[in-house]
């Protein structure tokens, strides 16, 4: 079963008013934020704001995921409090090697409650030595079920400047989609940080599925159906799928491995990339017709 991870939308944790609301958009997954989006002097009181809303606040079937601080500041402590709460996921920031994974295993491990549904790692890459090392990273853990691009911090940390086309994360993109591919799990894309610029976060949005993301991070309530709608395989897509699928079967019926559809060839690859449009399509509720 595919998870779906087109949006995953930050919310302040020390923003109770946000916190409340943030089962309302739809997004697939909701990231209560304990790390940057909280000064030092509010992180005990976001960590209790964060713990209460896992509790109590109903995020209506999104994954509910929680970045913890790094493990070097307030990242234990972070675990420690907010495991035994029940989120599906933690958001590992800053990540450089695979023993921060492991270190952040253990200490799951340690805080979760017996018969507590295990709870899953992404690894935000946002520094030079996190992506040289992305995949070790990947594959450190096996509740690691995701990276993220962090390129805000990146671009930072490798004193690059940041377009709005993004010509500076494009090697970086690629080396984390290759990384995530190569250990199995889903490659999600940094933020688009001008929450007004819609057409701008569409173009930045389709370049990053081009790319071979899975989803992006997203910063504001009204990014989520920009993102969704690029992220959805559109009617064209799925009815070339079905008609690769259609193409394929009567080549096997003839005892071959390779068809022809429209003049070009398809063979294996290219059968598993409709099939995983049609499965997609399959799990988001979507026809042909239905498509966008
Ligand atoms: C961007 C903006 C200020 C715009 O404000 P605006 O005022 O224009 O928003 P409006 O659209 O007008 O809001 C309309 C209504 O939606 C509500 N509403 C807005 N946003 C909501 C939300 N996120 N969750 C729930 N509710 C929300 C709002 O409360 C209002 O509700 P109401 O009053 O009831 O109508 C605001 O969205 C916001 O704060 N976003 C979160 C920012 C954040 O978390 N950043 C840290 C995480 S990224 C990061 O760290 C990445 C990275 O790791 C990457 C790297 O390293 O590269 C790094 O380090 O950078
Ligand atoms: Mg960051």
């Amino acid at each position: 079963m595919m998870d779906l991870r087109r949006t995953m939308l930050f919310i302040p944790g020390n923003n109770p008013g946000m916190l409340q609301n943030g089962g309302v958009f739809d997004a697939d997954a909701v990231i209560l934020d304990l790390e940057d989006a909280v000064s030092p002097q509010e992180k005990d009181a976001a960590r209790l704001l964060v713990a209460h809303a896992l509790k109590y606040v109903d995020y209506a079937g999104s994954e509910r995921v929680v970045r913890i601080n790094p493990l070097d500041t307030f990242g234990l402590e972070d675990i420690r409090a907010i495991v035994p709460c029940g989120p599906d996921a933690l958001l590992v920031p800053k990540v450089q090697c695979a023993a921060d994974i492991e270190a952040a295993a253990r200490a799951v491990a340690l805080a979760e409650r017996p018969g507590q549904k295990p709870v899953n790692l992404i690894a935000l890459i946002e520094t030079p030595r996190g992506l040289a090392e992305a995949y070790a990273i990947a594959t450190a853990d096996r509740r690691v079920v995701a990276l993220a691009l962090g390129a805000e911090d990146y671009t930072a940390a490798i004193g690059a400047q940041r377009t709005p086309e993004g010509s500076e994360i494009l090697t970086a993109r690629t080396l984390l989609v290759n990384a995530a591919a190569a250990a199995g799990i889903q490659a999600i894309d940094t933020p688009y940080t001008d929450a007004n610029d819609e057409a701008g976060l569409e173009r930045d949005t389709a370049f990053a599925k081009h790319l071979g993301f899975r989803g992006k991070l997203t910063i504001n309530p009204r990014q989520i159906d920009i993102i969704h709608r690029v992220f959805n395989p559109s009617a064209k897509e799925i009815d070339w799928a079905r008609r690769v699928v259609a193409a394929i079967r009567q080549a096997e019926a003839e005892g071959s491995g390779v068809a022809s559809l429209d003049g070009k060839m398809v063979d294996a690859p290219i059968v598993n990339r409709a099939e995983r449009i049609l499965q997609l399509a399959r799990l988001l509720g979507l026809r042909e017709e239905e498509g966008q």
